[in-house]
């Protein structure tokens, strides 16, 4: 990483309240390993060193905002892609158990060898579908925390989120600016599932300025045996909500 980069890291993580000096050397070896495997699998849009450290790694460690994550628990990330937000969590918060899903092997693959090189001992990648797992009794109701960048529509989230989660646990969603509609239907989807929205944290990323919400949905009651529905179903009807 460059210094440029490193500077980048550093303001940005201290205006989310983060020191991520004793981070350095993981955060260079982490975009180190995601430009190479980018050039291999073509993982992710964003290829520049700056637009990296701020629009994924800053951008991921947004999640700790409000202390919804906390220090540790079980935590699934819906959606996960290249490992965002959990290659960042998980070296900040070695505390946490990250279970990293995505429905896409090529995806997990690349995960699951960059914790091993990072030596993350607090990541478990898992392939599948989340409405899948949600069915599957060791993965339902089994997490404390779910968290999800840039996945779903919050209806859709809320549909596929909720049933991985024990009573009292939280789905932090992390999303671009929301529309009045679709945090309505996100609330009564919320509502359909067992759940209910907790908090809506409108803020702008660090530096780059991005309007970023931070959505929680505490989970108040078990879901009911008929979520998640099948898979593609909560994408293709979405509880409460027909904007798409
Ligand atoms: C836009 S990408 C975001 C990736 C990552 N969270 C990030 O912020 O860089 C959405 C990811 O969610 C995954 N995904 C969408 N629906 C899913 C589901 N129902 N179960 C598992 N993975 C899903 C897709 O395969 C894709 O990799």
């Amino acid at each position: 990483m460059t210094p440029e980069g490193e500077t980048l890291l550093l303001d940005g993580g201290r205006a989310l309240g983060l020191d991520l000096a004793p981070h350095l050397p993981a955060f260079a070896e982490l975009l180190r390993l995601l430009q190479e495997g980018n050039t291999r699998l073509n993982l992710t849009a964003l290829k520049t060193e700056r637009d990296i450290v701020l629009k994924h790694f800053i951008d991921s460690l947004s999640c700790l905002r409000g202390g919804d994550l906390g220090e540790e628990g079980l935590v699934l990330d819906l959606g996960t892609g290249a490992g965002f937000p959990s290659l960042p969590l998980a070296i900040v918060r070695p505390g946490l158990d990250l279970v990293p899903l995505d429905s896409i092997g090529k995806k997990i693959r690349f995960v699951e060898e960059t914790a091993q090189s990072l030596g993350l001992k607090n990541v478990r990648p898992q392939v599948g579908r989340a409405e899948t797992l949600g069915r599957q009794d060791e993965h339902r109701g089994q997490y404390d925390r779910v968290v999800a960048r840039a996945v779903a529509a919050l209806p859709i989230l809320a549909e596929l989120a909720l049933p991985l989660l024990r009573v009292g646990g939280r789905l932090v969603a992390q999303k671009g600016p929301i529309t009045d509609e679709e945090l309505r239907a996100g609330q009564r989807a919320a509502g359909e599932v067992g759940g209910q929205v907790q908090a809506v944290d409108a803020f702008k990323l660090p530096l780059s300025g991005d309007a970023r919400t931070l959505i929680v949905v505490t989970k108040t009651r078990p879901t009911p045996a008929k979520y998640p529905r099948r898979e593609g179903i909560p994408n293709a009807q979405p509880l409460f909500w027909t904007a798409k």
